[in-house]
């Protein structure tokens, strides 16, 4: 039996939620710390969180706090399940009170625009080496609403020291949510965060009518595309045919559940992106992530058709069918242009 732990959660949207149901499943005493006062009240006092888990109701080991400082006395891991935008914030404060230091284990999925940086790698550069013990990512194909609904769900760990993603494995794992590790920490971070590029672009081609030709384009093409980035950047390619590369990918791409490809799905129907976020009430962390990923082709030197094809949509007003028609009209190419290198070269030894 595994010893029961201390956790505490910083973010109580939907994600956040429901992976502290699956710590409280475990029997780790869980506390939820979010910073609406309201809603912490509802989830100590009926134990629902109706904004964003409607109709689920939370294990009572879950225990909701409005004080920062008072969700992390005596504990040594947090789950940081904020959005990507709002993590430094986040951080920033719970430097004001940790004196000891701690493992963070981030559920974000995302890259920060400018600086081009990973999650783990902002979080580095916040919170000095004295008082970060490890950071682990947990990513994968896990969408909250069936989270907490226990129904079956995988993910992946990943961490620059195994023995704490070994660690948070544990701690996570149950019958309903199976864990597995990687240790290609730039991989999974960088898969989770660039399939919701895509899952927009699958949203607009559905809005559009397209139906599923061309959608599995889209996660094929797509998936080329992210793992071309990834490998630039050091990633493993085998990580990309993983659960956080494919597996988060198609469950992104086609479920209902996904606000990035129901941001999508409204812009290809002719709404405006302000329009769009606005009524979403929920992160659609794939917007920011697709100026990041731009600005990180760029740097790289790598091609990445859609994500420029959606850049331009997002930033640049232009329209998704006008997008479309371009991505389908670029100059003819190999599928595998890796092979096609290989093949090339032994044509003319
Ligand atoms: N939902 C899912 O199924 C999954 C989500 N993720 C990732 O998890 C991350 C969080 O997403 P998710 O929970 O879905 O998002 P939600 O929009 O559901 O919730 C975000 C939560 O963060 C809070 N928040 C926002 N800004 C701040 C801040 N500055 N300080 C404190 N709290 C803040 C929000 O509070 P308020 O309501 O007051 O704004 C809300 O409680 C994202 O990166 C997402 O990609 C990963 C896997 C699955
Ligand atoms: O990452 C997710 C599922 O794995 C959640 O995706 P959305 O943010 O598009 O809802």
């Amino acid at each position: 039996m595994q010893p029961k732990d201390k956790i505490t959660v910083l973010g109580a949207g939907s994600w956040g939620t429901a992976l502290a149901m699956v710590l409280a499943d475990n029997g780790h005493e869980v506390r939820l710390w979010g910073h609406n006062e309201d809603q912490i009240n509802q989830l100590n006092t009926l134990h629902t969180n109706e904004k964003y888990l409607p109709g689920i109701t939370l294990p009572e080991n879950i225990v909701g706090y409005y004080s920062l400082e008072e969700s992390l006395k005596d504990i040594e891991t947090i789950v940081l399940a904020v959005p990507t935008k709002a993590i430094r914030e986040v951080l920033k404060k719970v430097l004001d009170f940790q004196k000891t230091p701690l493992t963070i284990v981030h559920v974000s999925k995302g890259i920060e625009p400018d600086t081009l940086l990973r999650i783990s790698e902002m979080i580095e550069e916040e919170v000095p080496s004295e008082l970060l013990k490890d950071v682990v990512v947990l990513s994968g194909p896990s969408h909250a609403e069936e989270v907490s609904l226990r129904h079956p769900t995988t993910v992946t760990v990943s961490s620059k020291r195994m023995e704490a993603a070994e660690k948070i494995q544990d701690l996570f794992i149950n019958q309903n949510f199976r864990v597995y590790t990687n240790p290609d920490i730039i991989g999974v971070e960088i898969g989770g965060a660039l399939k919701n590029i895509i899952a927009l672009a699958a949203g607009i081609t559905d809005g559009l009518g397209y139906g599923d030709n061309a959608k599995a384009a889209l996660i094929t093409r797509g998936l080329a595309e992210i793992a071309r980035l990834g490998t630039k950047m050091g990633a493993s390619p085998l990580t990309f045919s993983g659960l956080t590369g494919i597996g988060d990918l198609i469950v992104t791409c086609t479920s209902v559940h996904s606000r990035n490809w129901r941001a999508g799905n409204l812009l290809g129907k002719g709404k405006n992106l302000q329009e769009v976020l606005d009524n979403m009430g929920m992160v659609v962390e794939g917007v920011r992530t697709t100026k990041a990923a731009h600005q990180l082709a760029e740097k790289f030197g790598v091609t990445m058709p859609i994500t420029s094809a959606l850049y331009n949509v997002l930033f640049n007003n232009a329209s998704p069918k006008h997008e479309v028609d371009s991505l389908m009209a670029r100059v003819k190419t190999h599928e595998m242009e890796d092979l096609a290198n290989v093949l090339e070269e032994k044509v003319h030894e």
